[in-house]
């Protein structure tokens, strides 16, 4: 049974689908980073919020690790290119809690403009400060979005409920989308030098740190109000409050800091400076949402092998997984014996569909490919980090797929381009379900790629086969099954055997010095 670790607060729904789902459930929260390590060794799922750091050091410690799984948006605090390397999928909600962080959003607009915070202090201290609080409207005033992503769509359209102008800036936003948001797109410098609110919802990257820099505020309207419930980072915290001290920024509210949690920091105190702490997605109806969903998609993948809203491997419904898993079995098996029979270094693959398998979604059918071809030379690899590997390796990945039904009604066709030209090896399903090999280099070959394995090529001439059955069997090599192919009679042939045992390299040896043998290995699937 596959055993989850929530390690950050979640609603309690989260449990109750993984115990329904039939996954095993721990909820540790508060753990420090060393403590973590210590116990994440037994899980296959760690299910988190924005608390627990998934490090490379915290990886390096997860051996069982299979899946990652964020409840919620952001996933900064996991290191993403660290799981892809060490297979793991990592996993986030993108839609649970937008409406909520939106709205959290526009909460602080309303702070912001009617000093709400500030005048609620002031007025629970006995003072009636009425002429203290003068406020502003937010009818008519624009607004500046950067981001125009879910939540960013959702804070413009509560925003034009209120009346407000809304530009956006946002490199991919489409002139066709700004249109139906009811946005007008702009560039960022127009954005700052006319925006009266500016809010950010835009993911923290290298190209968005420090969006609002100490340059960029100086760009901005004098009386700006500023708010950010994306991510710490996106803002130069230093610079804001200068802004704010010297009256240029009229008020700024922050739901997120460069370092959290942030219980100490330059900004507290400051003039018209609102803070929460990281509560944009802080609603029942979020957080009972984004807990439903990550149980849900991680049990999906623990389960059933789906993949929904994965940031590191296409995805995979679990309605789409049962029929798919006899096509990675053998898209697997495939790739490990191009991995095993092709000699040297690989330039380029190209994995072609026929027929039905045509029909199907082909990341996974790739992914397990080339999962199979590099186990060959690490057993770490899968699905998830073989792309990131064969794209290290600078291994040409080429996907094909076919319309026509050839000889099989479908088949899966694998071919590596090595130094000595390419070589192709093609299979098929049996009754939908079972993988068998049915060429292998040009020869037709029917085969099950199963267990342990002897390869021989041999000049097609008689007597041949006792000889090799009489070897083997004073070996006291016991052949399972025997499946022969050859190109014309009396030309090259092929064979395939399942052997009981592993053959070594001395048995190995014998073979090669039979009469007319060509190349003899030893294969294991
Ligand atoms: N405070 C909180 O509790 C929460 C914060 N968030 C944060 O909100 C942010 C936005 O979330 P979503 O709207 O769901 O994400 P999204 O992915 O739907 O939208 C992000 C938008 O940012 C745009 N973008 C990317 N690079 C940009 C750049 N250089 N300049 C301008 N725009 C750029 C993208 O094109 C996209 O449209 C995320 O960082 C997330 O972590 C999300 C939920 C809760
Ligand atoms: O889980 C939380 O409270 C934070 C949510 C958040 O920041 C996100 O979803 O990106």
């Amino acid at each position: 049974m596959p055993k989850v670790l929530i390690s950050d607060k979640m609603d309690p729904k989260a449990a109750q689908i993984f115990r329904e789902r039939g996954v095993e459930v721990d909820e540790i929260t508060g753990k420090t980073p060393e403590e973590l390590k210590a116990i994440i060794g037994q899980y296959d799922g760690l299910a988190i919020r924005s608390s627990t750091k998934v490090t490379a050091e915290i990886l390096d410690a997860a051996a069982n690790l299979k899946v990652v799984g964020r409840a919620g948006i952001g996933v900064d605090n996991v290191d993403i290119p660290a799981a892809s390397a060490r297979g793991v999928v990592v996993m986030n909600t993108p839609f649970g809690n937008s409406i909520t962080t939106a709205e959290h959003a526009i909460a602080l607009m309303f702070a912001l403009a009617r000093q709400l915070p500030e005048a609620d202090a002031s007025t629970q201290a006995g003072k009636w400060e009425k002429n203290r609080f003068m406020g502003v409207e937010l009818t008519g005033k624009t607004l500046g979005l950067i981001g125009a992503g879910n939540i960013g769509s959702i804070v413009a359209d509560r925003a034009q409920g209120l009346k407000m102008k809304v530009v956006a800036f946002d490199p991919f936003l489409t002139p066709d989308r700004a249109i139906e948001m009811g946005v007008e797109k702009v560039g960022l410098d127009d954005l700052l030098l006319r925006a009266d609110f500016i809010t950010l919802h835009t993911p923290l990257t290298d190209q968005t740190r420090g969006i609002l820099s100490a340059e960029n505020l100086a760009k901005t309207k004098r009386g700006v109000r500023i708010i950010n419930c994306a991510r710490g980072g996106l803002i130069d915290e230093a610079a804001l409050k200068q802004g704010l001290e010297s009256g240029h920024v009229a008020g700024a509210a922050l739901d997120v800091f460069q370092v959290e949690p942030a219980k100490e920091h330059p900004l507290f105190g400051t003039p018209n400076f609102v803070s929460t702490p990281h509560l944009g997605a802080s609603t029942t109806e979020a957080q009972v949402n984004v807990a439903i969903q990550v149980a849900e998609q991680m049990a999906d993948f623990l389960v059933s092998g789906g993949v929904t809203n994965a940031l590191n491997m296409p995805s995979l419904s679990a309605e789409e997984a049962p029929r798919l898993k006899p096509y990675m079995a053998l898209a697997e098996k495939l790739g490990s014996l191009v991995g095993q029979l092709a000699h040297g270094e690989l330039r380029n693959i190209a994995i072609e569909s026929e027929g039905a398998a045509a029909e199907l979604n082909q990341k996974p059918i790739v992914g397990a490919v080339l999962a199979g071809l590099m186990r060959v030379h690490s057993d770490t690899v899968n699905m998830v980090n073989a792309p990131f590997l064969a794209k290290e390796r600078g291994l040409d990945v080429r996907e094909v797929r076919h319309d026509r039904e050839g000889d099989y009604h479908t088949l899966v066709r694998v071919t590596v381009g090595t130094a000595q030209g390419d070589r192709s090896v093609a299979g098929t399903l049996f009754g939908n379900a079972a993988p068998r090999l049915v060429e292998l280099f040009g020869i037709k070959v029917e085969a099950d790629l199963a267990g342990n394995m002897l390869y021989i090529v041999n000049e097609d001439a008689p007597g041949f086969i006792g000889r090799l059955g009489t070897t083997l069997g004073a070996a006291g090599v016991n052949i399972g099954t025997f499946h022969l192919g050859r190109r014309e009679a009396g030309g090259e042939a092929v064979l395939l055997l399942s052997v009981d045992d592993v053959v070594g390299e001395a048995l190995l040896a014998t073979v090669r010095a039979l009469p007319g043998v060509k190349t003899a290995m030893a294969l294991t699937f």
